[in-house]
């Protein structure tokens, strides 16, 4: 059997690549490798050679010009070294190929200023919506209920039922679309995979803290229209075991948390199809 392989990119700021590869592996990837920018932008490490690429969290250039700006005008600019082509050549190619992309927090910050999503019609250079400053005007950091849309075509989420529960931590996580348009499509097409909710799951909600950044529609996560990239705000690689989470000592938990899903589906995915 080929192995199933993840990667996660860091440097310049990033602070989750340990727990986002150490998700990768317990969800069921043969092997994650962290790789620096450097590397990759150097052609040491090209994304050719992995079926799962993960865009972590952080503070990539300390949130100079708006969180992840500097860094997606990095990687849509970059050239990589003796090979002749931008480094977003890689990112096509990885996209055309059918693998998958998962951003959290920061790495969702990049991928929708980079235009990775919402990806309408094959477009993935297009930015069409933004994260930016949370309404109340400070970083915040809290658990949160996230409602899934079952109709969504996220391959993350296939068989989550409700919801899940995670932690979030962020300054800047306000969703916004460039226009009423884009959002009517976001929620035509169900991409919007993720949204802030209470306890039950329930309902969509814009209730301070339970929606900690006044996202327009609650909107937490995103998928584009292949369900194969996604990005979310809250960060799933922190909760793969009951004792990450606030209440393990009173509740009666299962022993893997929520966050450990979408790597398991992920895993699953590439298994099935790419390798
Ligand atoms: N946890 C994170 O990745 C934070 C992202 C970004 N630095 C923000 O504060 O919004």
């Amino acid at each position: 059997m080929k192995k199933t392989r993840a990667i996660v990119i860091t440097g310049n700021g990033t602070n989750c690549e340990t727990e986002a590869a150490h998700a990768c592996r317990l969800g069921g990837f043969d092997e994650a490798v962290i790789a620096h920018i450097a590397e990759i932008l150097s052609g040491e490490v090209r994304l050719d050679d992995f079926h799962f690429l993960n865009l972590t969290g952080g503070f990539l250039d300390g949130d100079d010009l708006g969180s992840a700006k500097a860094q997606a005008n990095r990687l849509k600019h970059a050239g990589v070294s003796g090979t002749g082509e931008k480094l977003v050549e890689q990112f096509t190619r990885f996209i055309a190929a059918g693998k998958l992309i998962l951003g959290v927090c920061n790495g969702f910050q990049l991928m929708v200023k980079m235009g990775m999503l919402p990806g309408f019609d094959g477009d993935f250079l297009t930015q069409r919506t933004t994260l930016t400053f949370n309404d109340c005007g400070r970083f915040q950091d809290r658990w949160v209920y996230l409602k899934t849309d079952a109709a969504s075509p996220s391959v993350f989420t296939t068989g989550i039922e409700h919801g899940i529960y995670l932690p979030m931590r962020h300054g800047e996580g306000k969703f916004l679309c460039d226009s009423p348009a884009t959002l009517e499509r976001i929620e035509r097409e169900h991409l919007a995979v993720l949204k802030y909710s209470g306890p039950d799951y329930a309902a969509a909600t814009m209730e301070f803290p339970l929606n900690p950044n006044g996202a327009q529609n609650a909107i937490a996560g995103l998928c584009d229209p292949t369900g194969r990239l996604m990005g979310l705000m809250p960060h799933p690689e922190a909760f793969v075991h009951y004792t990450q989470h606030p209440r393990w000592t009173r509740e009666e938990l299962p022993e893997e948390g929520d966050g450990l899903k979408l790597y398991r589906n992920a895993a699953e995915y590439v298994r099935k199809n790419l390798v």
